[in-house]
């Protein structure tokens, strides 16, 4: 399958972010997107997922069939880092908390609260929730931000076993090595380079 943007535009009062931005590439493994900050990753990411309209046309990609990481944690004070997982499990699966906790290397955290957790295990807590919580296409937008290289490079090879496409932003050398092709941006407005 082939993700394909052509003519993107999205413009936030004066200010044009996306100019008939295009893109195609294959849908499958991981691609980074790089480009230096305020350029467009995040709104490039978020019309993908359906969460920004731009003009243009967006092809292979089915927006309610995505999930999304915010460059936030976005995480809830009132739940548990193990309620976080099985909030967006349906019921037949809730067996799988420990599975996703692994996954990010949090097993043991389960009954600990966010306010506890160091930013970066916050980070791979909000990551594994998007992951648990799947989809056709993976959205990640900084998914490894304060997380140690090794520990990144270990879970990216995790979620890249899980066979589900990931388009990600990263600003990280060590993450971009990993990628199977790295999508380079200029910026702003957008164009690939
Ligand atoms: N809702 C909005 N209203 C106004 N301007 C916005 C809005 N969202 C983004 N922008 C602007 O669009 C530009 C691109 O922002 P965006 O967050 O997409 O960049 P980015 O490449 O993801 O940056 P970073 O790497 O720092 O996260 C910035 O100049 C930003 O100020």
């Amino acid at each position: 399958m082939t993700l394909a943007v052509e003519n993107l535009t999205v413009r936030f009062g004066e200010k044009t972010v996306l100019d008939r931005f295009s893109l195609s590439l294959p849908l499958s493994g991981v691609t980074a997107l790089s480009a230096p900050s305020g350029s467009g990753k995040t709104t490039l990411l978020r019309v993908l997922g359906g969460l920004q309209a731009g003009g243009g046309v967006v092809e292979g990609v089915a927006p309610g069939r995505t999930a999304f990481l915010f460059q936030e944690d976005r995480l809830l004070p009132w739940r548990t880092v193990g309620e976080h997982i099985s909030d967006v499990l349906p019921r037949e699966r809730r067996t799988e908390v420990s599975r996703w906790l692994e996954l990010a290397e949090l097993e043991g955290e389960a009954d600990s609260w966010p306010a506890a957790l160091s930013g970066g295990m916050g980070r791979r807590l909000a990551l594994a929730r998007v992951l648990a919580l799947g989809g056709e296409l993976y959205l990640l937008d900084e998914p490894f931000a304060g997380v140690d290289a090794p520990r990144a490079e270990r879970i990216l090879k995790r979620i890249r076993a899980l066979g589900v496409p990931v388009l990600l932003a990263s600003h990280e050398a060590h993450i971009l090595s990993l990628a199977d092709r790295v999508v380079r941006l200029d910026g702003p407005p957008l164009r690939v380079i």
